[in-house]
C-alpha cells in the first residue's frame, strides 16, 4: 500500500467527519437555493409583504452560517489530517535515518536528505488539507444536487449529467502529467539543495582552489533545472484551471439558455423552479471544478510522497536492536568479536574476520598504517555499523540483542572530529544525559578534561554559544569538550579515535592525562597514531589492509612483528 493510502486508512474517523460535513454543506446549499428562490418569487411575483418574508430571511442567514461552518470545519479537519500525516512521516524518516548504519547515512548529499525531510514532507500537505476534503464534498454534493434537479426538471438534470464528466476527464488527463512532473520537480529540488549545502560547507576549500566561479555555475545550472521543473508544473496548473473554467462556463451557459427557453417561450417551468435550478447549477459545477484544482495539488503531493516512500523503503544496512538490557550500568562488560567482517562496498576495502576478546577494564590500542581499517573497526565495535559476517558479543549475547540505549549508556566514543551542537558550552557538555546535572558537575567534568580554564576565559563562560552559528573551537578544544562529556557520563567503555592532525605537545599531554584518568574505571579501546602513547596498554591490535596481523603487548610485538617494529622505528626516527 502506498504511504498516502496507508495514512488515509489510519484516519477513518476524520474521513467520516469530512463526509458528514460534506452532507451538511450539500443540505445547506440546497436549502439556501430553495429559500432564496422562495424569497425572490414571493417579493417580485407574488408581492408578499416584507413581514411575511422576514422569517425566510432569518432562515437564509442560518443556512448561510451552516454553509460557512461546514466549509470551515471540513478545512480544519483536512489541515489536522495533514499535520498528523506530516508528523508521522517526519518521525518515520528520522527513525529510519537514526537506524541506518553509519556508512549508509553518510551516502548522498546532506542537503538532498534535508530537502526530503522538509520540502517533500511539507508538500504532502495539499493532499489532506485540500484534495481529500474536496473529494469527500464532490462524492456527495454534485450527486445530491443532481437528484434535486432531477425532481424539478429532467432536461436540466440530463444536461448536467452529460457535461459533468468532462471536468473529471480533463482533470485526469492533466493530473497524470502533474504527478510525473512533480516527482521530477522534487528530484531537481533534492539535487539543488544538495549542491547548495555542499558548496556552502566547502566554501573555504573552493575559494582556496579558485573554484568559486565554477561552483557558482553548478549552483546556477542546478537552480535552473529546479526552476524549469517548477515552471512545467505551473504550466500544467494554468492549463488545467483554464480548461476547467471553460467547461464550467459553457455548461452553465447551456443550462441557463435551456431554462430561459422553457420559462419564457414554452412556459413549461415556474419561476421558482427555474430560479432554484439556476442557483444550484453553479454550486454543482463549482464543486467539480474545485475538485479539479485540488486534484492537481493532490497529484503534486503524490509526487512528494513518492520521494518520502523511496527514502523510507531504502532500509539497506539498517540496524535492528533488541530489547535486552546490559546488567550493571557502571561495570564494563566482556566484549568478544568473532570472525567479524565488514565491507563498505563490494570489491572495496574489507575488514576481514577479526576475532578478539576484550576483558573488562582492559586497555587496548588499535594500530596500523593509514587506511588499514582502524576507525572502521572502532565504528563496528561501537555498533554504528553492523558486521556483514561474524558476531560481536557483549557478556555472551549478540550486541544487537540489546536495547540501543542500554548499549550507548555504557560507552563514550571520542571521535577524531566530535560534533559540537549549536548551543551553550554547558549544554554541549551535558548533552545526551537524561538525568538533570548540576552546573558543579559540568564544571568538574570540564576541569578533568582540561578545558575549564579555556571556558572561564570566554566572555560568557559556560553560557558561551558554540557550534554552528556560534563561537568556533579548535580541534583540540573540541576533543577536550568531548572528553568532558565522557567525564560527566562516566561510561564503562571508552572508544577513543586519536586525532591524526598534530596537536601541540601541551594539548596532547592534557588529552593523554585526561584519557588515562577516564580510563581508570573503564575498558578503553584507542585507535592510536602516536605509538609512543600506547606503550603501556595491555594489548595492541595491529591491523594491515583490514586484517588483524598481530596482537600482544608493545614488547612482544617489537620482537615478534617486523611490521610493528618498523612502524615504531619510523616514528622514533621522525621524532629525533
Ligand atoms: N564511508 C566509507 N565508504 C567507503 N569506504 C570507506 C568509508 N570510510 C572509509 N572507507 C575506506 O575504508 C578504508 C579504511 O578506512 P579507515 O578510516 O578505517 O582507516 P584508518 O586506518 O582509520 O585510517 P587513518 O589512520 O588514516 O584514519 C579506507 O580505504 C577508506 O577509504
Amino acid at each position: 500500500m502506498n504511504l498516502l493510502k496507508e495514512s488515509l486508512s489510519q484516519q477513518k474517523k476524520s474521513i467520516a467527519l469530512l463526509l458528514g460535513f460534506a452532507f451538511l454543506l450539500a443540505t445547506a446549499m440546497i436549502s439556501q437555493g430553495a429559500i432564496m428562490a422562495t424569497i425572490i418569487d414571493g417579493v417580485f411575483l407574488r408581492e408578499i409583504a416584507f413581514a411575511n418574508i422576514f422569517p425566510f430571511l432569518l432562515l437564509l442567514l442560518g443556512v448561510i452560517l451552516i454553509r460557512v461552518y461546514s466549509i470551515y470545519a471540513s478545512g480544519r479537519t483536512g489541515i489536522k489530517m495533514a499535520a498528523q500525516t506530516k508528523q508521522d512521516f517526519r518521525e518515520r524518516l528520522l527513525q529510519k535515518m537514526a537506524g541506518s548504519s553509519l556508512h549508509t547515512s553518510l551516502e548522498r548529499q546532506s542537503g538532498g536528505k534535508v530537502s526530503i525531510l522538509m520540502d517533500s514532507v511539507d508538500n504532502v500537505d495539499h493532499y489532506f488539507s485540500q484534495y481529500i476534503p474536496h473529494l469527500m464534498r464532490t462524492t456527495l454534493i454534485p450527486v445530491i444536487i443532481l437528484i434535486v434537479v432531477f425532481t424539478q426538471h429532467i432536461n436540466s438534470a440530463l444536461i448536467m449529467m452529460f457535461t459533468a464528466p468532462f471536468i473529471p476527464l480533463f482533470m485526469m488527463l492533466v493530473g497524470l502529467q502533474t504527478k510525473r512532473k512533480s516527482e521530477e520537480q522534487f528530484t531537481q529540488l533534492e539535487a539543488f539543495s544538495g549542491t547548495f549545502l555542499d558548496s556552502l560547507q566547502g566554501l573555504v576549500t573552493l575559494k582556496l582552489f579558485g573554484r568559486s566561479k565554477q561552483q557558482q555555475n553548478r549552483i546556477e545550472e542546478s537552480s535552473i533545472g529546479f526552476k524549469n521543473a517548477t515552471m512545467d508544473i505551473l504550466k500544467v496548473a494554468f492549463t488545467n484551471s483554464f480548461m476547467l473554467e471553460i467547461v464550467m462556463m459553457l455548461s452553465i451557459g447551456i443550462i441557463a439558455l435551456e431554462i430561459a427557453l422553457q420559462l419564457i417561450i414554452y412556459e413549461s417551468l415556474t419561476f421558482f423552479t427555474a430560479f432554484f435550478i439556476l442557483l444550484l447549477v453553479p454550486d454543482f459545477y463549482l464543486s467539480l471544478r474545485d475538485l479539479g484544482t485540488a486534484f492537481h495539488n493532490g497529484r503534486a503531493s503524490m509526487g512528494a510522497a513518492k520521494k518520502v516512500e523511496e527514502e523510507l523503503a531504502n532500509t539497506r544496512n539498517n540496524i535492528q536492536w533488541g530489547d535486552k538490557q546490559i546488567p550493571g550500568e557502571k561495570i564494563p562488560p566482556q566484549i568478544e568479536l568473532s570472525h567479524v567482517s565488514f565491507q563498505y562496498q563490494p570489491e572495496d576495502f574489507a575488514l576481514e574476520k577479526i576475532s578478539v576478546k576484550i576483558s573488562p577494564y582492559e586497555h587496548v590500542a588499535i594500530v596500523g598504517k593509514s587506511g588499514s581499517g582502524k576507525t572502521t573497526l572502532l565504528n563496528v565495535l561501537a555498533g554504528l555499523m553492523k558486521p556483514m559476517q561474524g558476531t560481536i558479543t557483549i557478556d555472551g549475547h549478540n550486541l544487537f540483542e540489546y536495547q540501543e540505549q542500554s548499549w550507548y549508556k555504557h560507552i563514550s566514543y571520542i571521535t577524531q572530529h566530535p560534533y559540537i551542537f549549536s548551543g551553550s558550552i554547558g549544554e554541549n557538555i551535558s548533552i545526551g544525559l537524561t538525568d538533570q546535572v548540576s552546573s558543579d558537575e559540568v564544571m568538574y567534568a570540564a576541569r578533568q578534561a582540561g578545558i575549564a580554564e579555556k571556558i572561564k576565559s570566554l566572555h560568557d563562560g559556560y553560557e558561551t554559544i558554540v557550534g554552528e552559528g556560534g563561537r568556533g573551537l579548535s580541534g583540540g578544544e573540541k576533543q577536550r569538550l568531548s572528553l568532558a562529556r565522557a567525564f560527566l557520563k562516566k561510561p564503562s567503555i571508552i572508544l577513543f579515535d586519536e586525532p591524526t592532525v598534530g596537536l601541540d605537545l601541551q594539548t596532547e599531554d592534557i588529552l593523554q592525562a585526561s584519557i588515562r584518568e577516564l580510563g581508570k574505571n573503564a575498558t578503553m579501546i584507542t585507535v592510536a597514531h602516536r605509538l609512543y602513547t600506547i606503550q603501556n596498554v595491555d594489548r595492541i591490535l595491529l591491523l594491515e589492509n583490514g586484517k588483524l596481523m598481530a596482537t600482544g603487548s608493545h614488547e612482544m610485538l617489537m620482537t615478534q612483528s617486523p611490521l610493528y617494529a618498523d612502524m615504531v622505528d619510523a616514528q622514533l626516527r621522525r621524532l629525533e
